[in-house]
């Protein structure tokens, strides 16, 4: 799915508003009874609701709320911030719809903020997307009080203060909200590592905002679907051997690290591949042999470190390489061979990515199309370069992954997938029990198996992102957050592709 500038989503509401023949205040109804409905769903009526609204449409549906949760037997107050002559117009009619019995009250300065509990529901409708400058004065004293206060924040929309999809400045308040319940499509600052603790958690609302401009507005940023993963999952055929799934190898291991190659090696052989070869260092081979009967194990020359390439390199479908392969002279020179004779994709994890990100040489002879590299923030610093904020970094990601011509999977909370084209993919699954060591090699199995199963470098990057993230939240109803290991997601890879290819 897109995800919307807070421009487009100004132009999607006036485009909903002309071709659903509504005015806008219905628009603000709608989204008002949506919000609602998610609250009753967290908050019992038991609990104190103070709602802070500021002057523009966002306040209004504040004002809306207030009138909505009222009617449904909740403790309300409102309190009004800003130029009362400066209010939209929506706002100005919800305030007048607002019933008696509800207690407002405008706030003029900080000596008028009403004591707050931590058994204090507040809700934030100070600024949504219409925020365009930074929040000082009367606005920032309150928002520093709200997040001082210890009581629980939801957001309508955004948290307010933050930029909908740019930096935002560094003088700017910004709510610390617990929940943020954001209108139709989630906004691009809430993927984004920076904004952890002004988000929380969040979730999505529908409101009805027109499909058709929503299908043709252009959007460089998408974040990932179940129903869209489901889409990319190519069915067995009945008549198909293991030739039809292809042949993949994998270059991983070194003496101490051979626990890398073997979890590749099993993560590779659950996501659906023919065939399966190791190239390991000679010490890894009983290890293979024995942790994972089902992959071919060929051994280098080396005893501690991969040192050179297997044969008849052109059989192979797809090469992962990487998983604790560390970063020896004479790796890094079978690595500098491999990017010259392959004609097969790449999938280049770990200390691969170390030894390119040193050498501008190795850079330039990456083939074209042909290349995924997954890096985790340190990996992606070392090889793109640091940037000064998370807006910077994706913009750094689109010019390397242009440059190159090759895929980025940038991995976290929600690894960011690039094209080389410069389009931009938030996955969606995943937790963190899945920040431990080995998850990372799992990953590279999977994406390598679906190469070699011949999905498009796209195709393999977002399924198999959004597959390996799904094992891990089916992991962690078994086993939780805490004690989850990267075999555990292994384990539940299996079940995974079940649930994106049933409907
Ligand atoms: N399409 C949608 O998604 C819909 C959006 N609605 C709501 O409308 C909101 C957007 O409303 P608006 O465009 O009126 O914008 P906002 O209500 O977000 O803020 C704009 C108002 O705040 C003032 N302002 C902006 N930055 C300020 C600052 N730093 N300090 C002080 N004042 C500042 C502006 O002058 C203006 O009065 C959305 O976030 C959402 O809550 C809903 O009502 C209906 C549908
Ligand atoms: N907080 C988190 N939420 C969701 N996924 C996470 C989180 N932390 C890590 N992950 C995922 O776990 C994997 C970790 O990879 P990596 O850092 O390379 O591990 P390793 O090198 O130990 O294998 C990535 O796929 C990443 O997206
Ligand atoms: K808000």
């Amino acid at each position: 799915m897109k995800i919307l500038s807070a421009a487009q989503t100004r132009e999607a509401d006036a485009a909903t508003l002309q071709y659903e023949e509504i005015d806008s205040l219905e628009l603000m109804e709608r989204a008002a009874l949506a919000f609602a409905s998610w609250f009753e769903n967290k908050f019992t009526p038991q609990e104190h609701v103070y709602i802070f609204c500021g002057p523009g449409n966002n306040g209004g549906d504040g004002l809306a709320v207030a009138r909505i949760l009222s009617q449904r037997q909740y403790h309300v107050k409102v309190y009004l911030v800003g130029d009362s002559q400066n209010t939209s117009q929506d706002h100005n009619v919800n305030l007048q719809r607002l019933p008696d019995t509800i207690t407002r009250q405008t706030l003029h300065s900080p000596t008028d903020f009403p004591p707050l509990h931590p058994a204090t529901c507040v809700i934030d409708a100070l600024f949504g997307t219409g925020l365009n400058r930074p929040v000082t004065g009367l606005f920032a004293a309150l928002i520093d009080y709200l997040n001082n206060s210890g009581s629980c924040i939801t957001s309508i929309d955004m948290p307010s203060g933050l930029y909908t999809d740019s930096q935002t400045p560094a003088e700017s308040a910004i709510v610390k909200a617990n929940y943020t319940v954001s209108f139709e499509l989630p906004k691009l600052a809430f993927f984004l590592p920076q904004h952890e603790q002004f988000v929380g958690a969040w979730h999505v609302v529908q409101i009805g905002l027109s499909p058709a401009f929503i299908a043709t507005a252009p959007s460089d940023f998408h974040f990932a679907t179940t129903q869209e993963a489901k889409k990319l999952v190519k069915p067995r055929r009945k008549f198909s051997h293991k030739g039809t799934y292809g042949h993949a190898l994998l270059l991983c291991g070194s003496y101490g690290k051979m626990g890398a190659a073997v979890l590749a090696a099993r993560s590779c052989l659950r996501s659906g591949v023919g065939l399966l070869t190791m190239h390991v260092p000679e010490a890894g081979y009983t290890i293979l042999q024995t942790a994972v009967p089902e992959a071919m194990t060929h051994t280098d020359r080396h005893q501690k470190y991969l040192s050179e390439l297997p044969e008849g390199l052109e059989k192979y479908s797809a090469i992962g390489l990487g998983p604790g392969i560390g970063t020896d002279k004479m790796t890094k020179a079978a690595l500098a061979q491999l990017l010259t004779t392959s004609t097969s994709p790449i999938v280049i994890d770990a200390d691969a990515i170390n030894i390119i990100a040193t050498s501008d040489k190795l850079k330039a002879e990456l083939p074209k199309h042909k290349v995924i590299f997954t890096p985790h923030p340190k990996e992606f610093e070392r090889l793109v370069g640091k940037a000064k904020n998370d807006y910077d970094r994706l913009q750094d990601m689109k010019e390397f992954c242009r440059e190159y011509s090759c895929y980025i999977c940038l991995k976290g909370a929600n690894t960011a997938i690039c094209t080389p084209e410069g389009t931009i993919y938030f996955n969606t699954t995943g937790n963190a029990g899945m920040a431990t060591g080995g998850t990372g090699d799992v990953l590279t199995g999977i994406l390598t198996a679906l190469v070699a199963q011949n999905y498009s470098l796209e195709q393999a990057c977002l399924l198999g992102v959004f597959a390996h993230g799904l094992a891990g939240d089916l992991a962690s109803q078994k086993v939780g957050e805490i004690g989850m290991i990267a075999s555990d997601l292994i384990d539940h890879l299996p079940q995974a592709f079940i649930a994106l290819t049933t409907a």
